[in-house]
């Protein structure tokens, strides 16, 4: 029987990318605040991710949760990231724990580190030449609130995973364009996960056995310096997409 899996945010770019491949894959709950148009309409819960009630009924009978709603902009002001991404996530880690959900991945994001990106290192970190990498087990460093938001989900997760014995894996995503990576735009290069390695990621995230985990989510880009050698260990990801061959 195929395994039963929450998606949150089902209507945004990164559910696109996970639908479009994973669709027949999973006995898909999908749950936004905006209804969902397309052929997903007999499984689509419309509520918002804060309302404990909803959410916590859209958790019944969930082998697993994918959480991808909240607010993306890295310019996000701190009332919206506090209500859709700490408070969301919050809801979202204690629902499942409460429906005996198995695994719950979240959506964090290459802000939650983005201030490693030091002048003295760039613009040569988005270069292939260039050695620097990180793994997964430095600290989180943010450069915005929106990256505040998505260390404080990461560190929910520790939590929930210490206390309640949740499988939780963090996908650290970097730049999700379709078709091609950004033009123009190195730092988006050396961090592009493509549509079918995004699709691939989070199947693996649902598929593997672990604990906690913090991976990064690109493509296996010549000039990354995100290390995906975690995402390969603790997951079998096996990414198919490089921005170099765009070049
Ligand atoms: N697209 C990318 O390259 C990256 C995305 N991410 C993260 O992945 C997740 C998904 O991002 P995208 O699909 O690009 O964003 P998106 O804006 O395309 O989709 C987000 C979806 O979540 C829904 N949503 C937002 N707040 C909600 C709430 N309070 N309750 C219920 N639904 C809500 C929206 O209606 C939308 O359909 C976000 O958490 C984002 O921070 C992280 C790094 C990179
Ligand atoms: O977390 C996110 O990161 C990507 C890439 O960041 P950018 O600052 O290089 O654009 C961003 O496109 C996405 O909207 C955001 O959620």
């Amino acid at each position: 029987m195929p395994k039963s899996v929450l998606l949150t945010g089902a209507g945004g770019r990164v559910g696109e990318a996970i639908l479009g491949e994973l669709a027949e894959t999973y006995d898909w709950r999908l749950l936004d605040r905006e209804p969902l148009t397309g052929d997903y309409l007999g499984k689509s819960v419309v509520a918002d991710i804060t309302d404990e009630a909803a959410v916590g009924q859209a958790m019944e009978g969930i082998d697993a949760v994918i959480h991808l709603a909240g607010d993306p902009r890295p310019e996000a002001p701190w009332d919206s990231v506090l209500r859709n991404n700490i408070d969301g996530t919050q809801t979202v880690f204690e629902t499942a724990v409460d429906a005996g959900v198995d695994s719950v991945v979240f959506a964090s994001s290459n802000h939650a580190v983005g201030a490693y990106e030091t002048e003295a290192r760039t613009p040569e970190l988005f270069r292939a030449h260039d050695g620097f990498r990180l793994d997964g087990t430095e600290l989180p460093r943010p450069g915005n609130l929106y990256g505040v938001s998505k260390a404080a989900g990461e560190t929910l997760g520790r939590y929930y995973h210490d206390e309640h014995d949740l499988s939780v894996c963090c996908v650290r995503i970097g730049n999700l364009t379709k078709g091609h990576p950004p033009i123009d735009y190195e730092r988006g290069q050396a961090m592009w996960l493509s549509y079918r390695d995004c699709a691939h990621l989070f199947e693996r995230t649902i598929e593997a056995d672990y604990g906690y985990e913090i991976v990064y989510g690109i493509s296996d880009n010549d000039r990354k310096y995100y290390s995906i050698d975690r995402a390969r260990e603790a997951l079998g990801y096996e990414p198919q997409d490089n921005s170099a061959a765009h070049d």
